[in-house]
């Protein structure tokens, strides 16, 4: 599953445009660029609103909310719908902030089709007290369970859950995703570029919750193997963007480990 994906993203290189933060940006388009995508930042909402259009698969990540970003964010989420292109929402810092709040709320309305965030985010959107802190997680994954199922039904999208364990639900069905590293945590931006990452295998694959949890595993088993070379979070980095970059594709042993990562028994 996660190998021949990630075969087919490096065989069509699809263009994932992003409307994201300003922390996330360089580190985004780098994670994009060693999984074999071409990323594009763009916010300006007349321009957002075409490459969305026309682009494989598109980010809106609330990081770092200004009024100018918010019109980028609906111009973009809006063509993406009209066009058909698959869009991921990552709600960063949602709950304890009013502006993002409203928007990603609104952006909700606008169908994503995957959602991805940490606990806080996520039972935030779904309109319960979530804890966040900042952009950092306050509340356990599990503890998030119900109100990812929740988003998931209502709106018809995928949910993506990260923390020590990722859950990535459907509403319907439950999947875990195991790996990743500590380290993981103390480097910036990381959910950010999964999210990244997720979306360049939403472009090329149909079965959404299928490609979610590939590149969830793909995260994973990359986070581990990286986590277990760097010496401490400067070192995870470009660690990091070499296993993903040098991940072998179908058949090779890391896209079994990447595979043994969901829902271990
Ligand atoms: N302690 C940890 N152990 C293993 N993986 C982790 C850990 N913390 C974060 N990760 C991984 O890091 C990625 C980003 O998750 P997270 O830190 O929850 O996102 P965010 O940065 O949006 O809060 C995910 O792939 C997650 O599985
Ligand atoms: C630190 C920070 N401040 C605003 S956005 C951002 C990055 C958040 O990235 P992530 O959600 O991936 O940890
Ligand atoms: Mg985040």
């Amino acid at each position: 599953m996660s190998e021949s994906l990630l075969d087919t993203v490096r065989e069509r290189t699809p263009l994932v445009h992003c409307v994201t933060n300003l922390v996330a940006t360089t580190f985004s388009a780098n994670a994009l660029l060693a999984v074999g995508a071409s990323p594009a930042m763009v916010e300006d909402a007349e321009e957002a609103a075409e490459l969305a259009a026309v682009a494989g698969a598109l980010v809106v990540n609330t990081g770092t909310m200004s009024r100018p970003r918010a019109e980028g964010m609906h111009a973009a989420a809006g063509a993406a719908r009209d066009a058909g292109t698959p869009w991921l929402l990552d709600p960063v810092g949602v709950g304890p902030l009013s502006l993002r709040t409203r928007v990603a709320s609104e952006l909700l309305g606008l169908g994503p089709t995957v959602v991805r965030g940490n606990a806080s985010e996520i039972l935030a959107l779904a309109g319960h007290e979530g804890g966040g802190r900042g952009v950092d997680a306050t509340a356990s994954v599990e503890a998030a369970a119900d109100a990812a199922d929740e988003l998931a039904r209502t709106h018809g999208t995928v949910v993506a859950v990260s923390g020590v364990v990722d859950r990535v639900t459907d509403g319907a069905t439950v999947h875990r995703v195991g790996g990743g590293h500590p380290l993981m945590g103390r480097v910036t931006a990381m959910g950010c570029a999964l999210g990244a990452v997720t979306a360049a295998f939403l472009a090329v694959g149909d079965d959404v919750l299928a490609a979610t949890l590939a590149a969830h595993a793909v995260v994973g088993a990359t986070g581990a193997a990286a986590g277990a070379v760097a010496r401490g979070p400067g070192s995870f980095v470009p660690a990091w963007l070499d296993e993903l970059a040098l991940f072998d594709g179908a058949g090779g042993a890391d896209g079994a480990a990447a595979q043994a990562l969901v829902d271990p028994a």
